[in-house]
């Protein structure tokens, strides 16, 4: 299972953003080039552990977890709506603070109402800042959130989302390293 996104973890180039060991990967970077065979396999997994049923939209985050995102509606039919980088200025825009291993800065939720069911699907958790902020800004808009699942895992960072009752599906676990990207296992928390 996953053998594809396995594979092409293991040779992933490891590069220094400040103090912070940021492994490259066609799903997390777009570099060098997505192979659509991967994402197909990854959105095929994706269906397999989540239920999309009565879902309003698919919900992602500029820009990394936008093609596996987008195969996931282009599968379904379930529209996708993507949290951006900018604001819109539009009414009912709500923004958040974005904290990860190597960056800060906002996030902008356009296009979701109270009562919304969602799935997020984004490539990668790390330090789980990103993904409990959006969880969190969520919950007080009333939106429901009935899964979260990320392609790929670092670290244990996962675990602050249990704070708002949330337990994320990983579909790979890695250890991050100066020497290279290790697979410590697929797929937990089904
Ligand atoms: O768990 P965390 O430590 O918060 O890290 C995970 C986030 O980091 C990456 O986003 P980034 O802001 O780098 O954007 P990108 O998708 O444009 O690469 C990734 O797409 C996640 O959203
Ligand atoms: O090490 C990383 N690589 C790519 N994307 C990421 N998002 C969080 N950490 C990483």
């Amino acid at each position: 299972m996953l053998e594809r996104l396995k594979d092409s973890l293991i040779n992933s180039p490891v590069i220094k953003r400040g103090e912070y060991n940021y492994f490259i990967h066609p799903i997390s970077d777009g570099v060098p080039s997505i192979d659509p065979h991967l994402v197909e396999e990854i959105a095929e997994y994706i269906l397999q552990i989540t239920n999309i049923k009565k879902i309003d939209t698919i919900l992602t985050i500029e820009a990394m977890g936008i093609p596996v995102a987008n195969a996931l509606s282009l599968k379904t039919g379930i529209p996708l709506t993507i949290v951006r980088k900018r604001p819109y200025f539009l009414e009912g825009e709500v923004e958040l603070s974005q904290s990860t291993g190597y960056s800060k800065g906002a996030l902008y939720i356009n296009g979701l109402k109270k009562g919304d069911r969602v799935i997020i699907v984004d490539d990668v958790i790390s330090t789980g800042g990103t993904l409990l902020a959006l969880v969190r800004a969520l919950q007080n808009m009333g939106v429901e959130v009935t899964d979260v699942i990320s392609v790929i895992g670092r670290g244990d960072g996962y675990l602050k989302l249990r704070e708002l009752g949330v337990e994320p599906k990983i579909l790979v676990t890695i250890d991050v390293s100066e020497k290279g990207v290790e697979i410590k296992d697929a797929f937990r928390n089904q």
